[in-house]
């Protein structure tokens, strides 16, 4: 808990524009509001802003920065609204990264931003054959074993797509994570030993990330690394910081990262002002580092705590719900109408979505689902069943061929994000398959025709076989690409339509009406659906335990987001369950 019992603000309370403030209140509470209304706020009075600094404001995603800049309006231009990792990326390790570069092999003049980490098949051979320990790797984890085993070879890439870093006391080091070094297909599972090969692969998991550091590659998680290395040996990095940016707020703070808190930390010691605002029943991103505990324990010099009690989103027949699952606080309905009763709706997810539909008629409405491959299902609103395993996952253990299934998958990422209108993001996509070009305007320009293309042909290779959409790629993308001729693959690529492909690619940022909670954090719809898998999701409405259980502050996040009327659609429900769910939710069977 904070140290200091929170002083009780509106969503439109002014506080002083300097000190360290810690903002935590409940979803709907409008803290995205209330920082909005501060940040004006501090324009309007701060007496440190002079002409030219800025006030950096810190947001989880690119659609929360876009949404931010959009309620400055004509004052968005004093604050640099980002997320962390392209603010770090923009003022620490672009100006500064030649500082380092020689000790971790980072080819700056390559460097161009930061993307995730797809252990790349050559790269982990090439580690493997000038690993230190190569020789002593003994049966049956040997240098041939590990590289010419599939499933040896799918645990090991599973396990160094782990990677992350870890902050301690001595400083940051790198980890792996060896729960993840696991493969199973088709039933059978391979398990790569601690001991007999982990521990001894372990000791250069650096050098294996200096591979892609000499090819001036990034991944986001270097971002969080690199910059942490930066400030804290180069500490007049900070000097800079603290002059352009007296003011760094960041939303969304239960979903920090440690080392981005501890940058914050280190920034806010004198001269700057560091405001957190958060809710740590939100927390959902603990798969990427995120600590819920950090918000509570987050701790500046004269840090002042502030909570914001009420609910300005939803009817009260929504906040009653919200409230029932929750224990820390109680949230006050400030628009006071009572709204119609949620519903649950049991059985199949497309009944309940056109039964959501006929309620509300031309008025939108979201779907909000557990993970992606459902997201996308509603999306596309396939007739097709939902693939059973991510299929993307499965291209890359099932074709031997890196190079062709890269070009299936970008390309597919690529189109996938067009038909988003993201075309910036689906040009670069499919730009990864032109990377000889060392031209990047004359890159950027085929990028931009052979997307244009493919995507004039949709409609006829949308609900056909992957392999007349291969076929197309050999044509027009690269003729080089090796023909798909039997075996695994020829049964892989005939199998699964463009379309099944396509449900399974996880889009960052997603802003459509059909997407994954984790995607919907922070914004609102007057219409949810929140898709259960299975009648067990709804524990956390029938005994929760949002601060000690993700999964249930996942969905709590998910039910959270509606203004008007509330669905939950789940495949089954036993009779034993309505007596207390029928309290707040009326349940339709279908
Ligand atoms: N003072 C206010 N006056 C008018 N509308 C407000 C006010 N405060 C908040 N709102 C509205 O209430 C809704 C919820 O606000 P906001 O999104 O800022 O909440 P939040 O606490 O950031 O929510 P969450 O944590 O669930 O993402 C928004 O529609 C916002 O515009």
């Amino acid at each position: 808990m904070p140290v200091t019992t929170p002083t009780v603000i509106q969503s439109d309370s002014i506080i002083s524009p300097d000190g360290h403030f810690r903002v935590s209140a409940g979803p709907g509470a409008g803290k995205t509001y209330w920082l909005v209304e501060h940040i004006k706020n501090v324009l309007q009075h701060s007496g440190n802003l002079g002409k030219s600094k800025k006030i950096a404001c810190i947001t989880y995603t690119n659609i929360a920065a876009d949404t931010i800049v959009r309620r400055l309006d004509f004052v968005a231009e004093r604050v640099e609204v980002s997320t962390i990792h392209a603010f770090l990326y923009k003022h620490v390790i672009k100006p500064y990264a030649t500082f380092i570069a020689a000790e971790y092999e980072l080819n700056v003049g390559k460097m161009d931003g930061h993307d995730d980490h797809f252990p790349s098949g050559k790269k982990i051979k090439y580690w493997l054959d000038n690993h230190p320990n190569r020789t002593t790797l003994a049966s049956p984890y040997t240098y041939n074993q590990l590289v010419q085993r599939p499933n040896n070879f799918a645990a090991l890439k599973n396990w160094l797509e782990s990677i992350s870093y870890q902050l301690t006391s001595q400083g940051i080091f790198i980890v792996a994570d060896n729960s993840k070094a696991v493969h199973i297909t088709n039933g059978s599972t391979t398990r790569l030993a601690k001991q007999a090969c982990l521990d001894k692969l372990d000791t250069a998991l650096l050098g294996y990330k200096k591979i892609y550091w000499k090819d001036g590659i990034l991944h986001h998680e270097d971002v969080l690394f690199f910059a942490h290395k930066l400030i804290t040996r180069f500490p007049f990095i900070l000097t800079i910081l603290k002059a352009k940016f007296p003011y760094f707020f960041i939303d969304e703070f239960q979903d920090t990262n440690p080392i981005q808190a501890d940058i914050l930390r280190l920034l806010g010691d004198t001269l700057v002002n560091v405001g957190i605002i958060g809710d740590k029943a939100q927390s959902i991103y603990k798969f990427q580092g995120a600590d819920m505990k950090q918000f509570d324990d987050f701790k500046l010099p004269a840090l002042k705590d502030f909570m914001i009690a009420d609910n300005r989103r939803s009817t009260n027949s929504i906040i009653d719900v919200l409230n029932s699952v929750r224990s820390d606080i109680f949230q006050k309905p400030v628009r006071q109408e009572q709204g119609t009763r949620p519903i649950i709706y049991v059985g199949d997810m497309t009944a309940a979505v056109t039964a959501v539909k006929s309620i509300c008629g031309t008025s939108p409405i979201a779907t909000l689902s557990r993970d992606n491959i459902t997201a996308n299902t509603m999306k596309r609103q396939l007739n097709t069943s939902t693939p059973s395993s991510n299929l993307i996952d499965d291209i890359f253990d099932l074709d031997g061929d890196s190079k062709r299934r890269k070009t299936v998958v970008y390309t597919i990422n690529a189109i996938e994000l067009a038909r988003q209108k993201r075309f910036k993001e689906a040009i670069k996509e499919i730009s990864k398959n032109f990377r000889e070009i060392t031209d990047k305007g004359v890159r950027k320009k085929i990028a931009f025709l052979k997307l244009s293309l493919l995507l004039s042909e949709y409609e006829a290779y949308k609900s056909q076989p992957l392999l007349t959409f291969f076929q197309l790629l050999k044509q027009h993308i690269n003729p080089s690409l090796s023909r798909v001729t039997g075996g695994k693959p020829q049964i892989f690529y005939t199998a699964f339509t463009y379309e099944q492909l396509a449900v399974c690619v996880s889009i960052q940022d997603d802003n459509s009406l059909n997407r994954t909670i984790h995607k919907a954090k922070g914004d609102e719809f007057d219409n949810v659906v929140v898709i259960l898998k299975e009648e067990a999701n709804l524990t956390f409405l029938l005994n929760p335990s949002l601060l000690t259980t993700e999964e249930h502050r996942i969905f709590y996040v998910g039910i959270s987001r509606t203004r008007e009327r509330l669905f939950i659609s789940v495949p089954t429900l036993d009779t034993s369950k309505e007596t207390k769910l029928r309290h707040w939710f009326d349940i339709v069977r279908l």
